[in-house]
């Protein structure tokens, strides 16, 4: 029912748009089968530690260069010492197709070469809270891609984790982009609703998001 009532595209921020419906149903499947073989390995999907000791409720695994708080690495220290997957050729293209349309300007994804992705799984209870995607040495946009429940996704400001922000319903096959002014927007995922995706896409239960990033880093 939820996909007849037409979801308007919207902009929280400058630089920040949320196009519902973005990725085709095919599209949906297609990359839930390459995330599952990501988590399957070489480095497998896992539940992120940070240094002060806490366990991150979100399972993440990376591709191109390997996200462990707060650096990127070829290789998985933290969890098994391998290399992770290499970032491929078609993803730089959804990428830039992504910033295209989202920006409603052809040229907009133009030299954009993505070359990590964090891909996060959330179970029903799994939450992300506020932070800024800062690690990266460079200043491109963010392209994030919902698969499966429905989440809130909460998009703030550059000065703090605190109000103003937004809450948007991110939903399977959602694209958000923040670049620009908001590409280090503070922005966090408050809460899942479980049982609100739809199996077909191979996802039986649960969120996956990938969000591509440019690290700026060579080697
Ligand atoms: O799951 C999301 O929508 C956001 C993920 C995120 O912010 C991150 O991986 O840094
Ligand atoms: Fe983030």
């Amino acid at each position: 029912m939820a996909a007849l009532i037409p979801r308007p595209r919207m902009r929280p921020a400058p630089g920040a748009v949320h196009v519902p419906g973005w990725l085709t149903p095919d599209q949906q499947r297609e990359l839930v089968a390459a995330c599952r073989g990501w988590a399957s390995g070489p480095v497998p999907i896992r539940h992120t530690r940070l240094p002060r000791g806490g366990v991150m409720s979100v399972q993440t695994v990376c591709i191109g260069w390997h996200w462990q708080p707060y650096t990127y690495t070829r290789t998985a220290g933290d969890v098994n010492g391998r290399r992770v997957a290499g970032f491929p050729d078609w993803m730089v293209g959804l990428g830039r197709r992504a910033l295209a349309d989202a920006y409603e300007d052809p040229a907009a994804g133009d030299g954009y070469t993505p070359d990590t992705a964090l891909i996060n799984f959330y179970d029903g209870q799994a939450k992300l809270g506020m932070h800024q995607d800062k690690d990266e040495q460079s200043g491109d946009p963010v392209v994030s891609l919902s698969i499966g429940d429905t989440c809130v996704f909460r998009f703030g400001n550059t000065e703090s984790r605190n109000r103003p922000y937004t809450d948007i319903e991110l939903a399977s096959g959602d694209l958000f982009v923040f670049g620009g002014p908001s590409r280090f927007a503070y922005h966090g995922v408050p809460r899942v609703l479980p049982g609100t995706g739809d199996p077909a896409t191979g996802l039986a239960s649960g969120r996956l998001n990938i969000t591509m990033r440019v690290t700026g880093l060579k080697g």
